[in-house]
């Protein structure tokens, strides 16, 4: 169980067709916490930067007026990941010290977050920053109605970049907010009225940011009290944490340490068998034998390397999980969760006994 904080991160900017991405990562690129940056790509022909812009390095490759280098992808996302981090090393790129993929509008980006959490060579350099989505005020209710993969977009992101409030009446941003709320309860989410957006909102705390990750554990925490239904006695006329019928936002708590070698037995096999509906998992988990909490943070299949923080957040020592899912009741997932738990308890009385 290690951080990753001297890896060089990827931040994934996803969002659907015509939501603004590009236009996110222009103005991004010209800001001093996007100096130093690659930026990949993944169609050609899609891409909004003007050409004058871009100097050539070469076909694949080039370089943006404010020093980022630029690549598409052509084929495997990994191989073109793989060929940037060479390309680095033998000098004939500049040393970047950050990696933006900007993904197409129809993407699901869970195989983009597989592919860099769990190919060995990538995982070895890089690690996972936040995961930004562009959402159109304009259009978001219409999207997240017809298009599966602006859910999808919308439940793995960390930070939402709500754009185009400009065009949006105000009740239309409103009900956006709602929409997105719906599916990921508490990520922060910006507005982007066509002007800047303060990178720092988007870069910063994530999971592995060591000054900042108090912060985020935080913000998942406020799920987790929210649906603990801390704002008791206000009772909801719908269920905010519910995007339909089939999608859903709810937090586990747990009183007693977890074993960490039952509580990864239980979530291999959840995964396994549910990897698909399980859209996002992260938590705070209190394991037996750890003084300190340990950090679990997954997108579908893929669950990243643990953290250790050097804190517990506040005296509150329960074990979180929030979980975003699809067709996957509470109860099924509680239920065996605290099936796995008991195991656990057993095996150590009876260890401890024999
Ligand atoms: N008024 C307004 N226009 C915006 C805003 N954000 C993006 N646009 C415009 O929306 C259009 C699409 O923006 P892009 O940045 O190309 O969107 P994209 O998500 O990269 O598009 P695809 O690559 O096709 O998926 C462009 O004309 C942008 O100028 C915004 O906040 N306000």
């Amino acid at each position: 169980m290690t951080g990753a904080s001297d890896h060089i991160p990827v931040n994934i900017i996803t969002g659907f067709l015509g939501s603004g991405k590009t236009t996110l990562l222009q103005r991004l690129l010209t800001s001093d916490a996007f100096a130093d940056t690659a930026v990949l790509i993944n169609e050609f022909g899609e891409i909004g930067l003007d050409h004058h812009l871009l100097e050539e390095i070469d076909e694949n490759t080039l370089l943006l007026q404010s020093g980022c280098i630029c690549c598409t992808i052509r084929g495997d996302l990994k191989d073109a990941i793989r060929d940037l981090y060479s390309r680095r090393e033998c000098g004939e790129i500049p040393a970047f010290r950050r990696l933006v993929i900007e993904t197409t509008g129809l993407a699901d980006p869970a195989p983009i977050l597989s592919t860099i959490t769990s190919e060995s060579v990538i995982r070895h350099h890089f690690r996972l920053g936040n995961v930004i989505a562009t959402v159109d005020a304009v259009n978001a209710r219409l999207h997240l109605r017809r298009q599966p993969e602006s859910v999808k977009q919308i439940a793995v992101a960390d930070r939402i970049v709500l754009t185009k409030t400009d065009l949006a009446k105000p009740g239309k941003v409103k009900k956006a907010r709602e929409a997105i709320r719906r599916i990921n309860p508490m990520v922060p989410v910006i507005e982007a009225a066509d002007g800047p957006v303060d990178p720092a909102l988007l870069l910063a705390q994530d999971v592995h940011d060591e000054n900042h990750k108090l912060r985020e554990i935080e913000l998942w925490l406020e799920a987790s009290r929210h649906d603990e239904g801390d704002d008791r006695g206000k009772p909801h006329r719908h269920d905010v944490n519910r995007h339909d019928k089939r999608i859903t936002a709810f937090a586990l708590t747990f009183d007693k340490p977890m074993d960490w070698t039952a509580f990864g037995i239980w979530l291999t096999m959840l995964l396994q068998s549910r990897g698909e509906d399980v859209l996002r998992v992260k938590g705070i988990l209190n394991v037996v034998g750890v003084a300190t909490p340990v950090v679990i943070h997954g997108v579908q299949h893929i669950v990243h390397s643990p953290v250790h923080m050097k804190n517990w957040p506040d005296d509150d020592r329960r074990s979180r999980i929030v979980f975003i899912v699809r067709d996957i009741a509470k109860a099924e997932i509680a239920d065996s969760l605290s099936a796995f738990n008991a195991l656990a308890g057993d095996l150590d009385r009876k260890n401890d006994a024999a």
